[in-house]
């Protein structure tokens, strides 16, 4: 090992505290209660406190514990540990540290990239998905160090594009459940399912019905992919406790014809269930995770949109619930919309005169505009109506209007007057609309790969502004509306440019570097998460909402966004999140909603200092570290 490592290592060490281990498993004896007790103590004395050695709390024993993935430390267990938890005789004899072994595991994963260099992309990216996945099962907490130490390396593994590429592929790759998982078939049931999940405590659940998969369409159960990954990310980036999480899949059958002809295929075999029939099944969830966790938040993740705006409405107000896809989505890119507007040197309040073409009119799409319309009706103190103005919505079928027959509900409120579009017409096309408006940005959310086409991003060249901005959004990557490459190419090197999974800097002729912004929901739903959570809030508002966009917002420094870089690296995710769960805490405490959360009390919560609401909330973050399992004599 390498002395940079040992430092890292030590320091590392002395920035964080281990974590207590509970058993997995509800356990009604007297000696759990007081294995409850001591965790409770520590939990309260080490609240703002850093490296308070944890109790040494297992019941497992033997190969039960080595084939706990959260107890598990492979090779990893000190003498008094294989003696005391009858472990001796189950491994070789040498102990190796844990620094060796995350070495080690680096290591491997370094010679997989290098004997698959010659390999298709496909298969070195489920090759590398797979070695995590691996190690996932077998030993959380080696694990979740190794990607929250090398987030920007693995994020593309365990989240987008890669991710899409499992859930396509899920009933192949499927070795081991993850998660839980609840069909059509279980209606009346759910409410003693919900105990069969063995963590007492839960706090976040990523939920989905498969039924749009990023831009991959209807993946029916083979979706739960998404919420497994979204949950990695929030222990990584927001320190939420992997024993306290849960990911879900409501199989209500899908409509994937291809899936429901596939022998493999793991999920019911009949079409997606509709109307009361649908909520029926979702209503029944809802009611036995809140009987049993009434404290647990819960995100709802790639719904198709008519189910997506349903639930969010029906829900919102009962639940502490949201929906990533319409309200996370929106928050980042309105920071991103107001970080175009600083990187063109104009003032924040110029984001009022933005010409913002929106192409996808789909859950994303329409959070977007909404979010970003109350954000100009806010600065400008105009209604919403006339806030509006600036923006232009395009779907399948072009441009959004007024005259547009059998118009969606939902799009309805961001449909243009034909009165007010001079030389456009209803159905305009994505070239039509940007040759005519020359629009400030041109934001993508359609799913469709490539929409963004040569002559749609040379056409941006006549934009209004200085720095014309790109937000190829769409996940995974060959479902973004255009590349970096051809967005720099055929736009202008004087572009911003921002996609919803990465690509690579690009080099651009003039010897500088085209700068790439990953504008994707993870810089904002693990904070949204952790702040609500920490709050004790019961709900989940538009204003905590705009609260962690606005921190996003401000997140970055002048010097940055006039290069174009709009979002930190997610190398430093940790940090950010930590910045935005402050800001959703604060917000909840203005808004009288939080409650506290262990025994820090809503006064506690109301006094602290916005440096010292940061640093509540990092504290309170999990870090992954080997604790001892036994008590030392
Ligand atoms: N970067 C990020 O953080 C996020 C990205 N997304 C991505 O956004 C995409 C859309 O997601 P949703 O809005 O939930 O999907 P959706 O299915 O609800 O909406 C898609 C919309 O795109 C429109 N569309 C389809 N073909 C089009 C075309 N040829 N031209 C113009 N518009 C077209 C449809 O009419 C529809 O309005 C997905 O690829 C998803 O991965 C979604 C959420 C977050
Ligand atoms: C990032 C995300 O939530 C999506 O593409 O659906
Ligand atoms: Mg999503």
């Amino acid at each position: 090992m390498t002395i940079t490592h040992l430092n890292k290592f030590s320091f590392l060490a002395s920035q964080t505290k281990p974590h207590y281990y509970l058993s997995n498993y509800p356990l009604p004896s007297i000696m759990w209660n007081r294995v409850l007790f001591a965790a409770s103590n520590l939990a309260r004395s080490r609240r703002f406190s850093t490296a308070i050695p944890g109790p040494c709390i297992v019941h497992k024993r033997g190969a039960d514990i080595l084939h706990d993935p959260w107890f598990n430390k492979d090779t990893g267990f000190p003498l008094t540990e294989r003696d005391r938890l009858g472990l001796r005789g189950l491994l070789p004899p040498r102990i190796i540290s844990f620094e060796q072994q995350y070495d080690r595991f680096l290591n491997s994963y370094r010679s997989l990239e290098k004997n698959t260099q010659c390999q298709p992309e496909n298969f070195v990216s489920l090759s590398k998905w797979r070695i995590l996945n691996r190690l996932h099962d077998r030993n959380e907490t080696l694990y979740y160090r190794v990607l929250i130490d090398n987030i920007k390396e693995f994020a593309p593994i365990i989240y987008t594009p890669t991710v899409g590429l499992v859930c396509q592929n899920y009933s192949g790759l499927f070795r081991r459940p993850r998660g839980m998982y609840f069909s059509a078939k279980d209606k009346g049931e759910m409410m003693s399912m919900i105990y069969n999940w063995p963590a007492r405590k839960v706090d976040m659940i990523v939920l989905t019905d498969g039924s749009r998969i990023l831009g991959l369409g209807d993946l029916g159960v083979q979706g739960i992919g998404i919420p497994i990954g979204k949950l990695d990310m929030y222990v990584a980036a927001a320190g939420i406790n992997p024993q306290n999480i849960l990911p879900v899949m409501l199989d209500v059958g899908t409509n994937n014809e291809k899936l429901l002809k596939d022998r493999l295929y793991l999920g019911l075999r009949q079409p997606r269930l509709e109307g009361d029939e649908y909520l029926a099944i979702v209503d029944e969830f809802m009611e036995a995770v809140y009987a049993r966790w009434p404290k647990a938040i819960v995100q709802f993740e790639d719904f198709q949109m008519k189910w997506a705006f349903k639930t969010l409405e029906r829900y919102h107000k009962r639940f502490c619930m949201f929906n990533d896809d319409i309200q996370g989505t929106a928050g980042v890119a309105l920071a991103g919309l107001l970080g175009t507007v600083r990187a063109q040197g104009r003032p924040l309040s110029d984001f009022v005169n933005q010409k913002i073409v929106v192409v996808g009119a789909g859950s994303a799409g329409l959070g977007v505009l909404k979010m970003a319309i109350q954000a100009v009706s806010k600065m400008t103190g105009c209604s919403e109506l006339a806030a509006k103005s600036q923006f232009f919505l395009i779907d399948k079928d072009g441009l959004v209007t007024t005259e547009r027959n059998n118009l969606d509900p939902a799009a309805a409120p961001f449909a243009k007057n034909p009165r007010d579009i001079e030389g456009l017409t209803e159905g305009a096309s994505i070239l039509e609309v940007v040759k005519k408006v020359k629009p400030h940005v041109l934001l993508g959310l359609s799913g469709v790969g490539g929409i963004f086409n040569e002559e749609v991003l040379k056409a941006m060249r006549e934009s209004v502004s200085t720095k014309p901005a790109i937000f190829a959004m769409s996940n995974p990557t060959m479902n973004a509306e255009c590349t970096a490459i051809d967005a720099f190419k055929h736009a202008g090197e004087n572009i911003v440019f921002a996609s919803g999974s990465p690509f690579e800097n690009v080099n651009l002729v003039n010897g500088e570097v085209g700068h790439v912004n990953q504008a994707n929901n993870m810089y904002l739903f693990p904070g949204i998460g952790l702040g609500t959570l920490l709050s004790g809030a019961h709900l989940i508002t538009d204003g905590m909402l705009q609260a962690a966009s606005e921190c996003l917002a401000s997140y970055m420094m002048e010097e940055d966004i006039l290069k174009g870089i709009l979002y930190p690296s997610i190398s430093s995710i940790r940090d950010l999140t930590a910045e935005v769960g402050a800001a959703v805490l604060r917000a909840a405490v203005e808004e009288e909603l939080a409650e506290g959360h262990g025994d820090v009390g809503p006064k506690e919560l109301a006094h602290m200092s916005k440096e010292e609401t940061v640093e509540y909330v990092r504290s309170n973050m999990w870090f992954p570290v080997y604790s001892p399992l036994v008590h030392e004599k």
